[in-house]
């Protein structure tokens, strides 16, 4: 069973309400961010407050991936010394993957799986070295940064970024890592993020990060396969086993062909609708 990444919730390591608040969120995973959402003079602070929140806090089945700051600046050393060798933590998220060399050093620094910001030109240029790490599990977009180092717009329809997040999901396909959608900052606007969550999931993403809790439950829908996908899926299998046994290789259902790759879409489609359902138990 394939555990579901509908959901990726950003938590700033320095706001204690909200890191309490975690605990009871239904976000598929958490990125207690260390990075971009601390204020230089909180650094220190905030490092020490995750680690005790991550020591003392069962966050559950959500995993938990701690965002370090960048190799180039003078945190990153002493984030991934702490966090890279916590029980607590699934996984270390680095920032501003741009090659397998941030890769290779933060790999010397801990022991604990790790995950790819996507987010600057050369990262997009060489997304499939990055997503073939060895050490690698996740890449996750980083459009804000992506469309600062791009001069890009904001466009509902996100055209400017289509290249970068086509390059980064062939990558994260061709090597089997989990790819997540970036954020969507209207924290208000759940008809922006609705239609935003769709596109992402029509191309092929996991889920999406987010930035405010009232922002998961249209994640956690949009991403989960629908009742009406799983009524198909358990279709088609049928109709294909139907269609095995009478010795054909291929079935029709509802006037298109069902083959053994549809079948194997089918059971994906059952595997992430089962995990989704045991997450809630
Ligand atoms: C965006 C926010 C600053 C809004 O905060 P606030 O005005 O406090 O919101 P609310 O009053 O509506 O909050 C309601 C309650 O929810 C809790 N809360 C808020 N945000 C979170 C959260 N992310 N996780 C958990 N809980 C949260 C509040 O504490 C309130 O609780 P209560 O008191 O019980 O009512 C704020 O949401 C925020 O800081 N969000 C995270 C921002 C962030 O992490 N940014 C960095 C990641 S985005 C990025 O860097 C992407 C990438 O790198 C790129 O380049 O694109
Ligand atoms: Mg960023």
């Amino acid at each position: 069973m394939t555990r579901p990444y509908r959901s990726v919730l950003y938590i700033p390591a320095s706001k204690q309400r909200a890191l309490e608040k975690a605990r009871g969120l239904a976000a598929d995973a958490i990125i207690f961010d260390l990075e971009d959402a601390v204020l230089p003079e909180e650094k220190a602070a905030a490092r020490v407050t995750l680690a005790r929140f991550l020591a003392e806090v069962d966050y559950g089945p959500r995993l938990r991936i701690v965002r370090i700051n960048g190799l180039d600046t003078p945190w990153a050393r002493e984030d991934a010394a702490v966090f890279g060798g916590l029980a607590a933590v699934d996984a270390i998220l680095v920032p501003k993957v741009d090659g397998v060399a941030v890769l290779d050093a933060v790999a010397g620094m801990t022991d604990k799986p790790l995950w790819a910001m996507m987010e600057t030109a050369r990262g997009m240029l060489n997304a499939g070295v990055i997503a073939a790490h060895p050490r690698l599990e996740g890449l996750v977009m980083g459009t804000n940064d992506l469309a600062k180092e791009l001069g890009s717009r904001f466009r509902a329809d996100r055209l400017p970024m289509m290249a970068g997040l086509g390059m980064c999901l062939l990558a994260a396909r061709a090597e089997g890592r989990v790819i997540i959608d970036g954020v969507y900052n209207s924290f208000r606007d759940h008809d922006g993020l609705r239609a935003e969550c769709l596109q992402g999931r029509d191309m092929g993403f996991d889920g999406k990060t987010l930035v405010h809790p009232d922002q998961l439950a249209v994640a956690n829908e949009v991403f989960a396969p629908s009742e009406d996908e799983v009524a198909l899926a358990r279709r088609q299998i049928e109709a294909f086993a139907t269609a095995r046994a009478a010795g054909q290789g291929v079935a029709v259902l509802d006037g298109k062909i069902v083959e053994n790759l549809h079948v194997a879409g089918a059971e994906a489609v059952l595997g992430r609708a089962e995990a989704i359902a045991a997450l809630a138990d």
